[in-house]
């Protein structure tokens, strides 16, 4: 009866006399600029990207990668696991979004049970959406400090099974064209927005050559985790390894060994092997905390969340998501393509990142110092005030031509870089 009395209470309108009770403001997305609310990045690390199926994580569990990165990241810091509001972690494959991988591997990093975990599915982007879920309980006020994660092993679980659907969905279009393959996809969206088998190689040699650089001259030594793992090879034969470089590197790439490759996809197609991503396995972590609480510790910010869209696209073109989702990831922030300096593609497909009249322009590094935020969980950017936007999924970053009229974009969260 009490707890009745005091509900209604909150129903009745406020007298004169009695003061404005002020709630906390759950925030509609963006931080709040120049204030200790605004969400920050403090820290994140990445495994190595492995070759599914093939590459040196084929026989690791999700739960020993994740572990890895989760451990990792605290460790860095120096911060105690007692300290986190929450664990977010994004999942595809496993069974549940791998609710239960996720709990395992938070007990194998030493982390309490008083810490909680869960896991969120929200397909190619499904990293980025754990992330977007702790900056919202710490803009809400629940928390002021979590971890975000992303985790996948495509070696032990496969795309395939589409679990169970009602017969039903072959009389609707959009719920049928949810089945059409991703590689599919792909070719949907070449041909819908006219982007030739060249401009796709292109693409796929600009990115293999940056990306080759980039490892080649260690830029992603800091932000991978080296994991020790055990390989059995196709006579029974068992080793340890420590896996430190991404597998998905073809630092030998040229325009003839690309242009050669045939269609992966459908015999007349323009997705092939080279232009596409390659299936992975791999994990990432990124701590976020509230401005004000990452201070009073001491932790260091690498980047302040200004904003972030999620949008929803038609199944068969599922491609086009980032070239709506960037826009109203900018209309949120109050900025516009002039305020970014650099893009992060991360799509699965060269169609996705270039459509006609796109020029890619040289990779544009951060110092020394900088450290990157995993692109498995969220988005890098380089040292500087401007802002970076980041997209999800597995292919190499590029730095696309500005000017909008020209340039293809990725989905869906806004940071501006403060180290
Ligand atoms: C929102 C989203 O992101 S959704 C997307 C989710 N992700 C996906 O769908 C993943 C898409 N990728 C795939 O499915 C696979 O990588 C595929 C089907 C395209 C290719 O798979 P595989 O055939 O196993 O690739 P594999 O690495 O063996 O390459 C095939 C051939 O191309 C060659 N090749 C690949 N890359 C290159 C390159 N850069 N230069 C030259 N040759 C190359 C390989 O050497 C190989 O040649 P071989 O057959 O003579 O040995």
């Amino acid at each position: 009866m009490e707890r009745l009395k005091v509900i209604s209470g909150h129903l009745l309108p406020r007298g004169p006399s009695e003061p404005l009770r002020v709630l906390r403001s759950c925030g509609s997305g963006s931080s709040v600029p120049g204030t200790g609310e605004e969400v920050v990045v403090v820290h994140g690390r990445r495994t190595a990207i492995g070759k599914a199926k093939r590459g040196s994580f084929k026989d690791t569990t999700p739960d020993e990668l994740l572990s890895a990165v989760m451990s990792a990241v605290l460790a860095d810091v120096g911060l105690p696991a007692a300290r986190l509001g929450d664990v977010c972690v994004g999942n595809v494959l496993q069974p549940g979004a791998g609710a239960l991988m996720a709990r395992v591997a938070h007990f194998l990093s030493g982390f309490p049970e008083t810490v909680p975990v869960y896991t969120v599915n929200r397909q190619c982007s499904s990293g980025l959406q754990a992330l977007l879920n702790i900056a919202g309980a710490i803009r809400s006020g629940s928390i002021e400090l979590g971890l975000a994660c992303g985790v996948e092993s495509m070696s032990l679980r496969s795309i395939g099974n589409p679990g169970d659907l009602s017969s039903r969905l072959v009389e609707n279009d959009k719920a049928r064209d949810c089945l059409v393959p991703m590689g599919i996809t792909s070719e949907n969206v070449a041909e819908r927005f006219g982007v030739s088998r060249e401009k796709q190689d292109a693409f796929a040699l600009s990115s293999q050559l940056k990306a080759a650089q980039a490892q080649n001259s260690g830029r992603f030594d800091q932000e991978i985790v080296p994991v020790t793992v055990s390989v059995t090879d196709e006579s029974g034969r068992e080793r340890r390894l420590q896996v430190r470089k991404d597998e998905g590197i073809r630092a030998g790439t040229t325009l003839d060994g690309l242009s050669g490759l045939r269609p992966a996809f459908k015999p007349d197609g323009s997705t092939t092997a080279g232009n596409s991503s390659q299936v992975s396995d791999g994990a990432a972590a990124v701590l976020l905390g509230r401005r004000s609480a990452v201070e009073v510790l001491g932790l260091p910010v690498l980047a302040v969340l200004r904003g972030s869209a999620v949008v929803g696209v038609p199944p068969d073109l599922m491609g086009i998501g980032p070239a709506v989702a960037i826009p109203a990831a900018l209309r949120q922030a109050g900025l516009s393509l002039d305020d970014i300096d650099v893009f992060e593609i991360n799509e699965a497909f060269a169609s996705q990142g270039v459509r006609r009249g796109v020029h890619v322009h040289r990779y544009r590094h951060g110092s020394r110092r900088r450290l990157r935020v995993p692109r498995a969980a969220a988005g890098g950017g380089r040292p500087g005030r401007r802002q970076n936007l980041s997209g999800s999924g597995d292919a190499a970053e590029e730095v696309l031509d500005e000017n909008p009229e020209e340039t293809s974009l990725t989905d869906n969260c806004l940071f501006s870089c403060e180290s």
